[in-house]
């Protein structure tokens, strides 16, 4: 009993907010968005901790422009969410799901080691088939910067996700405009990214090897 009120009593204790209080929805055009919502997990450096070093991170190459290299960063991938090693991240799928209207299914993690790990400009092309579809991704550690510019050229944006924050990318932002996570070399400390990936929005067409 009293173990059990620590637990929920405690300033630390891992939780989210079923509510999005913090949410700021900001259009980045007539068509797409991105929302903002800090805070939005409290005691999320326990989550951290847990998924450092639960999940199977593994470090892939990547063919660009013919050129193959070693991303920089490792990744992992859960196509379904009864294996994943934490309930928290059940729990946080559920909360996704109820709130954006989007049945969250799978799990897709970046651990970028420190500043010198990044993530160049893309779309999510694989997990996002349809025309519009919303993207939540959740940050537990190290503040990074996390960009946005239009397909078409002009300015970036940039956000700092803090961790336990969360940027939720909807509309046709995946159609019209990429993403990234640029270097930072004067971080020193890791930061795990949580993609929620839905296979409604990636449409049936799905194959194992792609993302
Ligand atoms: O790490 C992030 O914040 C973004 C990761 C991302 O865009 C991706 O894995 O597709
Ligand atoms: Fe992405």
């Amino acid at each position: 009993m009293r173990q059990q009120e620590d637990l929920f009593s405690s300033p630390g204790a891992l939780a989210i907010d079923p509510t999005f209080a913090s949410a700021r929805r900001t259009a980045l055009d007539a068509t797409s968005w991105v929302e903002l919502v800090p805070g939005w997990m409290s005691g999320s450096e326990c989550l951290f901790d847990a998924l450092a070093t639960a999940v199977p991170w593994s470090q892939h190459y990547r063919t660009l422009f013919e050129q193959r290299f070693l991303e920089p960063r490792l990744t992992a991938e859960y196509r379904s969410l009864q294996r994943v090693p934490h309930d928290m991240l059940t729990a946080a799928a559920a909360a996704l799901s109820k709130h954006y209207g989007v049945e969250y299914d799978s799990l897709w993690l970046n651990l970028y080691r420190n500043g010198d790990d990044s993530t160049g400009w893309h779309r999510d092309r694989f997990s996002c088939r349809k025309p519009e579809c919303i993207v939540p991704v959740l940050t537990l550690g190290a503040t990074r910067r996390f960009q946005l510019k239009p397909r078409a050229g002009g300015p970036s944006l940039s956000f700092a996700p803090n961790s336990g924050d969360l940027i939720v990318m909807g509309g046709r932002c995946q159609q019209d405009w990429v993403h990234g996570v640029p270097k930072w070399p004067e971080v020193i400390e890791p930061r795990i990214s949580l993609n929620f990936q839905s296979s409604m929005q990636a449409g049936r067409q799905r194959k194992l090897a792609e993302r």
